[in-house]
């Protein structure tokens, strides 16, 4: 057995009476969550096929799914029911899936054997088959936003690695503690928030889809008194209007924000709600398993242009500059989190990855800075970067001044190209507030000319992608930009 799945397996024996899942207000203990997987493994006995499909909803069995897939020795391609067909079909045909495990009425027919997780065979469990450590876990396809969705496989040893690195940064958990899983298992940071309970005997407190997420979000930090929670900046956005400064929250001991940058002013208002917790802003890529770095916010936040210090790696992960000698730059990446390659797509492979004195490198297309005590700064995604009339504008500082101005929400500045092919520059706010010619002559006090954007669009809520990000090109979609 390898060594992620042996301690796996020794978590959900150790612990067979505490509470595995909780989800929709029904508790599932770790004996319950083993004995589902074990009817789902009754049925995968007889796939050939390495990559299994999971398209299910966020109920008990989607996680079950995991745990039987892994236990079989396979690899799971999670597909999202709110994804277009035509992503769903190119997954299934790129990663070769013969089989999706499914317990929602599937109306699109995807010609594929399809598994109920929810069938009862009456199976006792059995010891997970053994599977090497680098063997796939997972294959997640990014969002493909920039074209066709690709593949990024995430080994046994690359969980394993991350495991350790958690530990050893945030600590173990223990049962007592309860995490909130508030992501789709096509987003990465679904991992973290499942598996790090799983490790530990833990509750995973899921999200399920009916209510509003913000709302649902602060009755679970509530009700479920969650003490562990990985959120995306974006979610706070959504949560700022129904904060009270009377109402506190006394369970939250360890805050991780990770995926977008995450804005002083965002944390300004939220630390008061969340006294006990310590907070950290994480990031990292999905082809470097979940997140890599670790910044922790005390009392004198360490910000460039208003976004927190992304901070120091991971123990087994490392960070770095193409030019040793620079302190910023495209930000690389290498150690044990390290995707291989994209799944089956060499060329991309090639464009995406470095080899330097026999040391892989993946570039992460995020530009970076380093001060003296080597903690990074995230500045921006080299592929934002605009250019106006010919001069670099720096798309984070316009949102920086931006945001000095608001009174509440945030800013997101973009481009888009007008009738001659030239770019513009656009603002969007969610402040409905302000006046907009107010905001643009703070901007001109404080920005170069053709760094002030020629429109500003008033929005009462942003929208989000499925994992939970802003999602730019949507925006930029609906306003025909
Ligand atoms: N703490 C953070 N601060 C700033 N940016 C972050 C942070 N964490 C993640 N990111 C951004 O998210 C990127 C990684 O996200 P992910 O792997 O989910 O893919 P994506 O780039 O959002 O989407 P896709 O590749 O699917 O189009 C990073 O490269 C970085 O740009």
């Amino acid at each position: 057995m390898n060594s992620f799945i042996k301690n796996l397996h020794q978590s959900f024996s150790q612990n067979s009476d505490q509470i595995c899942i909780s989800i929709d207000g029904e508790n599932f203990k770790y004996s319950e969550v083993l004995y589902f997987s074990e009817q789902i493994r009754h049925q995968l006995q007889a796939v050939n096929s390495q990559n299994i499909g999971i398209y299910l909803s966020d109920d008990v069995f989607m996680y079950a799914s995991i745990l039987a897939v892994w236990h079989e020795g396979k690899t799971y391609v999670p597909l999202h029911p709110e994804f277009p067909l035509s992503k769903n079909l190119s997954v299934i045909q790129q990663a070769k899936i013969e089989t999706v495990l499914t317990s929602i009425e599937i109306k699109d027919d995807f010609g594929l054997k399809l598994i109920d997780s929810r069938k009862d065979f009456n199976k006792i469990p059995t010891p997970p088959k053994d599977s090497a450590l680098e063997n796939n876990a997972y294959i997640l396809f990014t969002s493909g936003s920039t074209g066709n969705p690709k593949g990024v496989p995430i080994t046994f040893s690359n969980l394993y690695y991350f495991s350790e690195s958690f530990h050893e940064i945030f600590g173990k958990l223990s049962p007592e503690d309860s995490v909130l899983q508030m992501f789709e298992l096509t987003f990465d940071l679904s991992v973290m928030s499942y598996l790090i309970p799983w490790l530990n005997g833990a509750k995973v407190v899921g999200l399920h889809k009916k209510e509003t997420k913000s709302l649902q979000i602060l009755d679970l930090l509530e009700a479920d008194e969650i003490t562990v929670a990985l959120m995306v900046p974006s979610i706070l956005n959504l949560i700022f209007p129904y904060l009270d400064d009377s109402i506190k929250n006394s369970s939250l001991r360890l805050n991780l924000f990770c995926g977008e940058a995450l804005l002083v002013k965002q944390i300004e208002n939220w630390r008061g709600f969340i006294p006990n917790a310590k907070i950290y802003n994480v990031y990292g890529p999905t082809e470097n398993t979940i997140f890599c770095t670790f910044y922790e916010i005390n009392e004198n936040i360490k910000e460039k242009n208003g976004i927190i210090s992304i901070g120091k790696s991971l123990p087994n992960s490392t960070m770095s500059f193409i030019d040793e000698n620079s302190d910023e730059g495209e930000l690389l990446l290498s150690g044990q989190l390290l995707t291989k390659f994209y799944w089956e797509n060499e060329s991309k492979t090639k464009e995406t990855f470095l080899e330097i004195d026999g040391n892989r490198f993946y570039k992460t297309g995020d530009y970076c800075l380093k001060d003296t005590d080597g903690d990074f700064f995230y500045t921006n995604r080299i592929d934002f970067q605009a250019k106006i009339n010919g001069f670099r504008v720096e798309l984070s500082e316009i949102e920086f001044f931006a945001n000095q101005k608001l009174k509440q929400g945030i800013s997101l500045a973009t481009t888009s190209k007008d009738s001659n092919g030239n770019d513009f520059l656009v603002l969007f706010t969610n402040d409905l507030e302000i006046k907009e010619q107010e905001l643009l002559d703070y901007l001109l006090q404080n920005l170069a000319g053709y760094s002030i954007p020629s429109k500003v669009i008033k929005i009462a809520e942003f929208p989000h992608n499925t994992s939970g990000k802003i999602d730019r090109p949507q925006l930029k979609k609906n306003y025909n930009l």
